[in-house]
């Protein structure tokens, strides 16, 4: 047997989905650079699931089915209010809330095509209202019932603050949410294909994928860059605490990547909108501070940062709380996820690696009593 440490290089899967060839990351052949500046989410949606950009009346209908099923049930709301509360973290809460819908969903077994799409329309409208009504909740405020009339990315904002969002903000949200909805054979598209593989229902393969993404060296590296630029605080302090870091072998968070090698080509997009945002909100210091982090890191370690580095000083200048940042890398990501789901369903096969085993060898049982 050859053990491949982390899987890497391993092709465990065919996708029509997305690609990362030559560092160039493309959806459905779309190149992101194209898409983060000409496609709302709500197209990138309706690429990634039936791989095709929709016509005008096909973009309006998965909007409008999006906005019928925004609405939370009773139950899931209530639920908040049993939590502890200051405990919890958003993606945690976010985990428990899916699985949860689950129970809820009378198609939450059926497995055939029509059924497993109309829950991939409930998870992906219902995953931003679960994020704002957690984070409303929390703060001793009651939820805000999704508005019908506004983009998702608005309507996400609207339902986080209350208010009507500016433009910008509704852009920035919207160029994020493209930015993340998928990513090829990623840890937790590969954990949601892995559970729906044994022909678990969607919820199950939704629960587990929020899982994997919640981790720092996945999703969870966005919170974790915020953390470290709290941390450091001003720009006089970058170069000392990053090559402090640097030098006792720790790692810097938002850099590296498993497949990319000059750079995540999202990254830049998320740059510019770091610039644009933090001058608009009076604080460039974040910014400033990110591209000094980038100089030194990429200098030192030839290590570009990837696409949760600059996402972190974006989030933060639209205002929003620091451990909401993963969960709205989920709110973008379950579009991937429920792409890959329904494209495992489609042509199944069990998922089941070997491990070459490096325990003891053959040994006899011993009775408790004679153990010594
Ligand atoms: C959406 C996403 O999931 S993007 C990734 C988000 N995660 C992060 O930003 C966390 C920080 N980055 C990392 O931990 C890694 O780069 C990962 C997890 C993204 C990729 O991991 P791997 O492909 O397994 O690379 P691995 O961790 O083995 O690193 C290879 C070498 O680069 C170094 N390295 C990798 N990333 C970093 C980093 N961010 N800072 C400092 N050194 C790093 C490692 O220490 C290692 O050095 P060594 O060979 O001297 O031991
Ligand atoms: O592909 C990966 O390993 C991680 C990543 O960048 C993503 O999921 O967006």
């Amino acid at each position: 047997m050859t053990v491949t440490r982390g899987l890497e290089g391993v092709v465990a899967t065919t996708s029509s989905i997305s690609s990362i060839i030559d560092d160039t990351l493309t959806y459905v052949g779309y190149d992101i650079d194209d898409l983060a500046v000409n496609a709302s989410f709500e197209e990138v949606i309706y690429l990634l699931w039936h791989r095709k950009l929709p016509t005008q009346i096909e973009l309006e209908e998965l909007k409008s089915q999006l906005a019928d099923n925004a609405r939370l049930p009773k139950e899931v709301l209530d639920h908040f209010k049993m939590y502890p509360i200051d405990q919890v973290h958003p993606m945690a809460a976010l985990r428990s809330a899916v699985s949860l819908l689950g129970l809820y969903d009378q198609e939450a077994d059926a497995m055939d095509e029509q059924a497993n799409y109309n829950k991939a329309i409930r998870l992906q409208a219902k995953m931003p209202s679960i994020v704002a009504a957690f984070a409303r909740v929390r703060k001793g405020l009651e939820p805000v019932e999704p508005r019908k009339d506004l983009s998702f990315a608005a309507n996400f904002l609207y339902m986080l603050t209350g208010n009507e969002p500016e433009a910008i903000a509704v852009e920035a949200i919207d160029k994020a949410l493209v930015l993340h909805a998928d990513h090829e054979l990623n840890a937790s598209t590969f954990t949601a294909r892995v559970c729906v593989a044994t022909l678990a229902d969607v919820y199950s393969g939704i629960t587990a994928a929020i899982g994997a993404l919640k981790g720092p060296l996945h999703g969870g590296a966005n919170e974790a860059v915020m953390k470290m630029l709290t941390e450091i605080g001003t720009l006089e302090n970058v170069d000392s605490y990053v090559r402090e870091k640097l030098e006792k072998k720790e790692k810097i968070m938002g850099f590296g990547h498993r497949v990319y090698r000059k750079g995540d080509p999202r990254a830049k997009h998320l740059r510019e909108m770091s610039k644009k945002l933090t001058e608009l909100t009076g604080e460039p210091h974040w910014y400033e501070m990110s591209t000094q982090i980038e100089a030194i890191v990429t200098g030192e370690k030839n290590l570009p940062p990837n696409v949760d580095f600059y996402s972190a000083s974006v989030y933060h200048s639209l205002g929003i709380d620091h451990d909401l940042f993963t969960p709205i890398f989920a709110v973008s990501r379950v579009s991937g996820w429920l792409a890959h789901i329904l494209e495992q369903y489609e042509n199944n096969r069990l998922i089941r690696p070997r491990a070459e085993y490096t325990g003891p060898g053959m040994q006899k049982y011993v009775p408790i009593g004679l153990r010594g």
